[in-house]
């Protein structure tokens, strides 16, 4: 029996060939529970640092340390078996230096197991993914609406929807692909935008805001679950709404509990015979 390497979980190559190959199925999971349930289903798992805004309640994903990414990594790596795995880099702790980047993409690997790491921004980050690739960490890329850059960009605001914004996010991407990303991830950008750069890269795109001609499509899970209401980008589509029957369940044990109702003598133990 072999003790080490069980790799029954899909590899960063394997991701990188479907290329053209049908659409990969993308989730993002923080927790075991969420991240068992994504990976029946899913191609790959972002641990993505959304997690601050989704699980903590932040404004934005500023917060979030990498110590909190390690965190959740780990507790998603214990849920998820088949799926491929890769953590975001937090804001922080990757764009000071390609030095800074590599420790802290390395203490990722090493604490939680998963395969590759993302982070965000374009021709300015290509040194350091080039930096990072060539010592052995995969990377996948995040271009265009880049949520660690809300205070430049004055909010959550699409991009490449004028000549020049477009100019942009299409010299960010092919950056990235030149540095050696295994992926990217086209954040709201607008749609033919995204389309062209599809049919340009020879990696694949992952589209949240994007185009249904992306090599992949992620959503937040939480979302499309109904199981966070703070807002609702125009790209999220609801597959359940999770929150009224939340409530209800609780509703109903708290009034079981002021009425006596909860617990019976079935959920209690007996004495000893
Ligand atoms: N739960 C959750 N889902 C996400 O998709 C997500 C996060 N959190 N946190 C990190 C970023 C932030 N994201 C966001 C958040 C808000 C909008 C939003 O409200 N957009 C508006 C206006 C866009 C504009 O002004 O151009 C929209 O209607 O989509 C978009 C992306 C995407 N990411
Ligand atoms: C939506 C994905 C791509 C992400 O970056 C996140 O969840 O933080
Ligand atoms: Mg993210």
């Amino acid at each position: 029996m072999s003790t080490h390497v069980r790799q029954n979980r899909l590899t960063i190559p394997a991701i990188q060939q479907r290329k053209g190959a049908g659409s990969l199925v993308v989730l993002t999971a923080y927790s075991l529970p969420m991240a068992r349930w994504v990976d029946a289903h899913a191609d790959l798992i972002i641990v993505g640092d959304s997690v601050g805004m989704v699980l903590y309640g932040m404004p934005s994903t500023l917060g979030v340390t990498l110590d909190m990414m390690i965190a959740h990594g780990q507790a998603v790596m214990r849920g998820a078996e088949r799926a491929c795995v890769v953590v975001d880099l937090p804001f922080g702790c990757y764009q000071a230096s390609p030095e800074q980047a590599f420790v802290s993409a390395a203490r990722v690997l090493r604490e939680t197991g998963a395969q590759g790491i993302k982070l965000e921004g374009g021709a300015e980050m290509a040194h350091t993914v080039e930096f990072l690739v060539r010592r052995g960490i995969p990377v996948m890329a995040h271009v265009g609406l880049m949520p660690q850059q809300v205070n430049s960009m004055g909010g959550f605001k699409a991009q490449g929807r004028d000549e020049q914004s477009a100019t942009k996010v299409r010299d960010d991407a092919l950056a990235m692909q030149a540095a050696g990303a295994f992926s990217v991830v086209l954040e709201g950008i607008a749609e033919p935008l995204a389309r062209s750069l599809s049919e340009a890269l020879h990696i694949p795109t992952i589209g949240i805001g994007a185009s249904p001609a992306c090599d992949g499509q992620v959503l937040v899970t939480e979302d499309l679950l109904g199981l966070f209401g703070e807002y609702q980008p125009r790209f999220v589509k609801r597959y359940a709404e999770l929150q009224p029957q939340i409530e209800q369940a609780l509703e109903h044990y708290a009034r079981e509990v002021r009425s006596g109702e909860f617990p019976g003598l079935e959920h209690c133990f007996k004495a000893a015979p």
